[in-house]
């Protein structure tokens, strides 16, 4: 019998659930563990704030060093590059939708100055490639995220950005209570629990962070059964690409609050990369978009972190580490 831990959401539990089915489904017995997480517990202090790192994988990580449970399901965007001593990738799920999504907040009131709200959506969904309108009206956006922020504050530098906390739930009902135009979401995470609503805008100009959309099991170091049964649940394309991510991550960190974007997709026999740093205000972006042959295993996420030093990501980080 496999001990699975989870945090409480909706969300953890629904991607517990489907690792608990994948498990079964090959024959191997498993049960949910339900742990509560400080990132779940204050709905308060930013993120960046609480020291992210790990905010929301510290109790498992300490359950499964506890023997209490025999793996751990995370939101692999969540989980630090660096794993704790003792602890190790077991499993990556065939990921999702990456994208970020605008959920539009349903109550919101269109001032009385003639503002067509069509116009505002479109600009919202222009694609990268294609200019953006001018500005027809500064809209307030909600997000905890810097990455987010500083992403769209360079596409729409007159917006407001405000703060939101908590999980995908208590952030929808946020949404509705506020005034704001909208809120970002992973959209993998309101598909999932069937949460995404009609009135949403796909935002396909912004790079999500660094594995999202993916699911990760880790288990203790040297578990051998366990480390055996979630490697026939493996996505090796996921894993492939996540783990680009995730290098490209771990190379320019300096901090856990530095807005680094990244994207790996796999079309045939190369692996795309787009990568990016916007400045949290969204004053300076530096991107690179890089296509690696996979046969030529070359590590793209370090390759793609020094294509992006290469055009003067360093000083950027640098600063920012800075005024952290
Ligand atoms: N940081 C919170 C978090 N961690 C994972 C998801 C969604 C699922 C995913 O991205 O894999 C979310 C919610 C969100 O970003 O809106």
């Amino acid at each position: 019998m496999i001990r699975i831990g989870t945090r409480d959401s909706q969300l953890a539990v629904w991607q517990a659930t489907q690792v608990k089915n994948l498990l079964e489904s090959l024959g191997t017995p498993a049960q949910l563990e339900l742990v509560k997480s400080e990132g779940d517990l204050d709905l308060v202090t930013p993120l960046y704030a609480m020291g992210v790192q790990g905010v929301f994988t510290r109790v498992l990580d300490t359950a499964l060093l506890n023997n209490k449970i025999d793996v751990a399901v995370h939101s692999m965007k969540d989980v630090p590059v660096q794993l704790p001593e003792g602890i190790v990738e077991a499993a990556v799920l065939e990921r999702a939708s990456y994208n970020d999504i605008l959920v539009l907040n349903p109550n919101w009131q269109a001032p009385d100055n003639g503002v067509q709200i069509s116009n505002l959506k479109s600009q919202i969904s222009t694609p990268e490639t294609l200019n953006v309108e001018p500005e027809t009206f500064p809209l307030t956006i909600a997000t905890s995220s810097v990455r987010r922020k500083a992403q769209w504050l360079n596409r729409f530098p007159g917006h407001t950005i405000e703060n939101i906390r908590g999980n995908v739930n208590t952030r929808l009902r946020k949404l509705s209570e506020s005034n704001w135009f909208g809120a970002i979401f992973a959209e993998a995470g309101l598909e999932r629990i069937g949460l995404k609503p009609a009135n949403s805008i796909t935002l396909n100009w912004m790079l999500p962070a660094p594995a999202q959309g993916a699911i990760m099991i880790t288990a203790r170091k040297g578990d051998a059964a366990v480390l055996r049964a979630c490697s026939r649940i493996n996505h090796t394309a996921t894993a492939y690409c996540v783990k680009a991510e995730r290098d490209f991550l771990s190379e320019l960190m300096g901090g856990c609050a530095t807005p680094i974007s990244a994207l790996a997709t796999i079309h045939q026999n190369s692996l795309h990369f787009k990568g990016s740093i916007v400045t949290p205000e969204g004053g300076q972006k530096i991107a690179v978009n890089e296509t690696y042959a996979i046969d030529a295993n070359i590590p793209a996420g370090k390759a793609a972190a020094a294509a992006i030093l290469e055009k003067g990501a360093g000083p950027l980080i640098a600063k920012m580490n800075h005024e952290q």
